[in-house]
């Protein structure tokens, strides 16, 4: 597409191509159509100037975030000029000259916040996720099965990519495949027996970057919680003392005082002093190699001598979609220039290959940058930063973690890695591919013409998988999970004023005040959320009002029927029109009133009580787990023979599939 090519065609031309492909009757429709785009980034500028450019006439484009610089190699829609922009105002402002007669409504705003409720989802023909994150992605699943809007749901990573269409009661819903926990490391092998890179680089940002410079926690009860596990108790209890050592460290690096020996007491404490401390355990080194206790002087004067690390496998493309995180392949290979933090080109310092974060550094070069970024760090806090947690584009943090890993990775004799390499392993980088965002945007317009077309017998998931031969496949969509918390309830709305209505009025008005079935008053469970606000044996909030309760508008209420017999009814609260007379009932009740389904087979097992049975304090709800016979989050792995059940689950929580016969695998490492 050159939006330079598109001034030249003739007003009448505009839309003759489209007309050719999707007929005169679709073509109508799209000016009239309004889509909602959620996300404006790698996938959301592709794919708004394809919404442009296909004839959709009403687009809301949202996105929370302003542009960076790292966003202008694949996000074609912004400039230069443009970095710290809102992208949703740049790239609705870029898009409406591709075609003078689109509406583009930007808005710069999380699509949690309140005022996107269901009502106004309601007013969208189309929604289009163009997002990175589970959160957000399960979020706008939930209010488009609420609105009964089609959503299209999309992904990349790297070379991989889907795309979705999900359709309340024809298709499973983004929550109907539970998704697969991300496996952690035993706390013990990041704290005192690392055997990978990526231990290392956990240790120094989710461990020893914290201990210094974030919040002041001792960890106890991460170790508490590591001893009811079985980890070897000798050694948490090294750990415990080690972490009581750290306050003195915390104090010397927030001190006014502070001398340039801070990073030499750090260093140490952490690299000598701790690792004398583990190999006082004997036990703990028959079957693996001691870790090696470093000097600070002899590094610092080259005389260290090291043991080497053992040899590492070659570098493997990356054809399963799993961030490279969870993998020990190189960056080295990478083409194209690299951006350094400070936004500027790096350039080669060494003379040999590649740039200056993708250099090997030398054990001196990393003791000189330990040295600087904790003096940087330390007088961050001295100049008034409460904590500082890491974060893959601020420098400090990242050649702190960057130098920490590489010294303990030294002691232990576990392989180095650069800068880059460090930032792509701890940021959880998967580097972004253009021409993936590219494809993927295009299908998301095929499947998203199909609904509303109504051809739902043509929706396809389809994948884009690292196979040239068959770059694409698909598969047929799969119905909705019957056992799904989200997309089985029966959704209905209440216009309402929350704080002049409670619970209790609410709950009885939707039952039809136990007039409806003819069974007298049905025994139910009510949720928000996870958190259970009333049920058949405790009512104390039933007379508080749902403001009390921090049920406002765009939140759900659950109506869990006690018995197992009826389907939930998952109540939507929006808002009251403005001419609602004040004297009059504070809530607005469909009509009908809902009628969940009868429940083929009921659960014999009761829905589990509250734990805690009391009055809720203002601020304060009981909170428990949500009844055994739903799933209001993401419950055990519902049992469901579908083939979208052999997928693997991305950091950001899309489920990527690399082909058709692939076994689901959870083999993903989640840093945080
Ligand atoms: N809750 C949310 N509400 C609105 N927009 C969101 C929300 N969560 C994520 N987004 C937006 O979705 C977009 C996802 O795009 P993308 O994956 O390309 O991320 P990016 O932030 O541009 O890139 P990178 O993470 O690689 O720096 C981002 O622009 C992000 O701001
Ligand atoms: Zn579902």
């Amino acid at each position: 597409m050159s939006s330079s090519a598109t001034p030249h065609l003739p007003r009448a031309g505009r839309s003759i191509h489209a007309q050719a492909i999707l007929g005169p009757e679709l073509c109508a429709r799209l000016p009239e159509t309004k889509v909602l785009l959620v996300g404006a980034g790698g996938i959301g500028c592709e794919l708004l100037k394809n919404v442009v450019l296909t004839g959709f006439g009403h687009i809301t484009l949202l996105d929370l975030d302003t542009i960076d610089l790292s966003n202008l190699n694949r996000q074609f829609l912004f400039k230069k000029k443009d970095v710290k922009q809102s992208k949703a105002l740049v790239a609705a402002q870029t898009a409406s000259a591709f075609n003078p007669n689109v509406h583009i409504s930007p808005i710069l705003a999380n699509i949690k916040e309140p005022q996107f409720d269901v009502d106004w989802f309601q007013s969208f023909d189309l929604v289009l996720n163009a997002l990175d994150n589970l959160d957000a992605r399960r979020h706008v699943n939930k209010m488009c099965m609420a609105a009964g809007v089609p959503l299209v749901e999309s992904g990349t990573a790297g070379y991989l990519g889907q795309v979705q269409p999900l359709l309340k009661d024809r298709t499973e819903c983004f929550d109907c495949v539970s998704k697969p926990t991300p496996k952690t490391f035993p706390v013990c092998t990041i704290r005192s027996t690392p055997s990978l890179p990526l231990h290392c680089i956990v240790w120094a940002k989710s461990y020893l970057l914290p201990q210094l410079f974030g919040e002041d926690e001792d960890g106890s009860a991460e170790l508490d919680e590591a001893e009811k596990q079985g980890e070897n108790s000798q050694e948490i209890a090294t750990l415990r003392k080690e972490a009581m050592a750290y306050k003195a460290v915390r104090h010397a690096l927030r001190s006014a005082e502070a001398t340039e020996d801070v990073p030499r007491m750090v260093f140490q404490k952490v690299f000598h002093s701790d690792i004398l401390n583990l190999l006082s355990m004997e036990d703990m080194w028959r079957s693996r190699a001691a870790p090696t206790p470093l000097d600070f002087d002899s590094i610092k004067d080259g005389s260290f001598v090291l043991r080497e690390p053992p040899k590492q496998p070659a570098p493997s493309r990356p054809t399963n979609g799993k961030s490279s995180a969870s993998t020990n392949g190189t960056a080295n290979g990478f083409a194209g220039a690299h951006v350094n933090g400070n936004g500027q080109l790096s350039s080669s310092q060494n003379g040999v290959a590649g740039l200056k974060d993708q250099r090997a550094l030398s054990l001196q070069d990393i003791l000189a940058l330990f040295i600087s970024s904790s003096d940087r760090l330390a007088a961050r806090l001295r100049a008034g930063e409460d904590t500082i947690s890491f974060d893959k584009d601020d420098d400090d943090t990242l050649d702190f973690v960057t130098a920490s890993a590489n010294l303990r990775a030294a002691a232990y004799g576990i392989e180095r890695k650069t800068r880059w390499e460090v930032k792509e392993m701890a940021g959880n980088i998967i580097p972004a591919i253009a021409t993936t965002n590219a494809i993927i945007s295009g299908l998301i317009v095929l499947q998203a013409l199909h609904l509303i077309r109504k051809s739902y017998q043509r929706l396809k998931n389809v994948h884009v998988q690292f196979k040239p031969a068959v770059p694409l496949s698909t598969i047929t969509m799969c119905p909705p999970n019957p056992n799904c918390g989200i997309c089985r309830d029966t959704y209905t709305k209440v216009l309402c004023d929350p704080a002049r209505v409670t619970l209790g009025e609410l709950v009885d008005a939707v039952l039809g005040d136990g007039e409806s079935e003819g069974t007298g008053k049905r025994e139910v469970t009510v949720y928000e959320d996870n958190r259970v606000l009333c049920d058949p044996d405790w009512d104390d909030n039933v007379d508080r009002t749902l403001e009390s309760l921090n049920v406002t508008r765009g939140k759900f209420l659950a109506i869990v029927d006690e018995e197992g017999e009826w389907g939930t009814i998952a109540v939507a609260l929006s808002v009251l029109p403005p001419n609602h007379p004040v004297d009059a009932r504070a809530f607005i009740l469909p009509s009908p009133l809902p009628t969940p389904p009868r429940l083929v087979h009921p659960s014999t097992t009761p829905p589990a009580a509250p734990s805690r049975k009391r009055s809720a304090p203002d601020d304060e709800i009981d909170e428990v787990e949500p009844s055994a016979k739903r799933i209001r989050t993401n419950g055990p792995a519902p049992e469901i023979s579908s083939p979208s059940k052999k997928r693997k689950l991305e950091d950001d929580g899309f489920l990527m599939l690399e082909n058709a016969n692939d076994r689901m695998d959870d083999d993903i490492i989640e840093i945080d």
